[in-house]
């Protein structure tokens, strides 16, 4: 038997993502697109991309009514900001539905950490210690049969992917990591902003938001200091893309010692994604990391190299809205109901 999935925020990027990606899926069938507008939208007429993917009585954006999802769905994907995912996802698992919230909201295990950095109180703490983190090439043994899932941010999934193998083989330092992320503009969501503007974006490139206080920042804390066992505490620097979607992280960090060599770190990533169907591990001298190579994929590519200085700088490149988000979310999805993980990715 297929299962059958609804979307909560259908109308925004992930939203979108989430349907093209459900649509190829050969075990899923998308059952419900549940919308909080008081004029329900019909999803066609959102993105004219989804013509011919979506059937009359399914693109037909319905209410966020817990019950009428859960006669309808196994699993409710939240593609909506944070704040608004912890305010849902409580009467939706009530209601006997899995959840996995794109959102981040339920991504820090720590209560009193989550509302310092986004600045609101938790207003759903008895399911924050159910979450499980759904980064399945670190986590994957948490996922069968989860009920609630906090799908990993798009910055912090790329540099846990990159930093992870290096400090789980003792190859590196937990101090003075710096990522330095470059992200399309899709990663700022499908609202109008003056920040992510035609005028603003277009042949432009820069930083942007409180260096050292990206939201980020902590949730890739939060991961590298479990891989690790001791704490971790990065440095995270985003810039922001003239282009649709990509993300490209450039990650320098200090070898544990100066025995380590350019074959040890090669090793180390070989070790840990030899059998991960969506990381591949670049090891030629003349190919590195780029976004062009994994846009509109579940790839992430990853590459380091020992520099003549002796620094450890490794590159991870991934689309933001695939494996950064949507992508992971059917990824996760496929762990829970245990199911191949490619299905629906490859
Ligand atoms: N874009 C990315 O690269 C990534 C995004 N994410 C996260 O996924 C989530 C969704 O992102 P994205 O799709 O880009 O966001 P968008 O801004 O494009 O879409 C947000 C969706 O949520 C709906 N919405 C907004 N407020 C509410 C509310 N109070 N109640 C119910 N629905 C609401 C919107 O409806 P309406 O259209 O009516 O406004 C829209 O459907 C966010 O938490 C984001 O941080 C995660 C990883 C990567
Ligand atoms: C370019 C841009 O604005 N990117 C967003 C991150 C992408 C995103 O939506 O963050 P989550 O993965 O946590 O949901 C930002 O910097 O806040």
């Amino acid at each position: 038997m297929k299962i059958r999935a609804a979307i909560v925020g259908p109308t925004g990027l992930t939203g979108m993502y989430l349907v093209k990606l459900l649509h190829r899926h050969p075990q899923a069938e998308l059952m419900y697109l549940a919308s909080h507008r008081d004029e329900l939208p019909d999803l066609r007429d959102e993105f004219p991309s989804l013509l011919g993917l979506l059937d009359e009585d399914v693109a037909q954006c319905r209410p966020i009514d817990p019950e009428a999802i859960a006669k309808e769905a196994d699993v409710v994907f939240l593609g909506l900001p944070h704040k608004a995912a912890m305010a849902y996802a409580p009467q939706l698992l009530d209601a006997g539905l899995r959840v996995i919230d794109l959102s981040a909201d339920y991504r820090l295990s720590d209560q009193a950490l989550y509302e310092s950095v986004y600045d609101t109180p938790h207003t759903d703490p008895a399911n924050l210690p159910n979450a499980v983190y759904g980064l399945p090439e670190l986590f994957r043994k948490d996922l069968p049969g989860a009920m609630l899932v906090a799908n990993p941010g798009c910055y912090p999934t790329a540099a846990a992917l990159g930093v992870a193998p290096l400090l789980s083989h003792s190859l590196v330092k937990p101090e003075g990591i710096t990522v330095y992320a470059a992200s399309g503009t899709t990663g700022a969501g499908r609202a109008a902003k003056p920040a992510t503007s035609f005028l603003s974006v277009n042949e432009a490139f820069g930083p942007y938001g409180q260096i050292g206080g990206h939201r980020h920042q902590p949730e890739i804390a939060q991961t590298l200091t479990r891989v690790a066992g001791k704490p971790v505490t990065p440095l995270f620097i985003p810039h922001l893309l003239p282009i649709d979607a990509g993300i490209l992280e450039t990650i320098v960090l200090q070898p544990a010692d100066s025995d380590v060599t350019q074959a040890d770190l090669f090793e180390a990533f070989q070790d840990a994604y030899a059998h991960e169907p969506f990381i591949r591990v670049r090891t030629e001298d003349d190919v590195l990391p780029n976004v062009k190579h994994v846009v509109d994929t579940n790839y992430v590519d990853v590459s380091v190299r020992l520099t003549d200085s002796g620094q450890v700088v490794v590159f991870v490149a991934e689309d933001n809205m695939v494996k950064g988000a949507s992508g992971q979310a059917v990824q996760n999805m496929n762990a829970v109901f245990e199911l191949d993980e490619i299905l629906g990715l490859s």
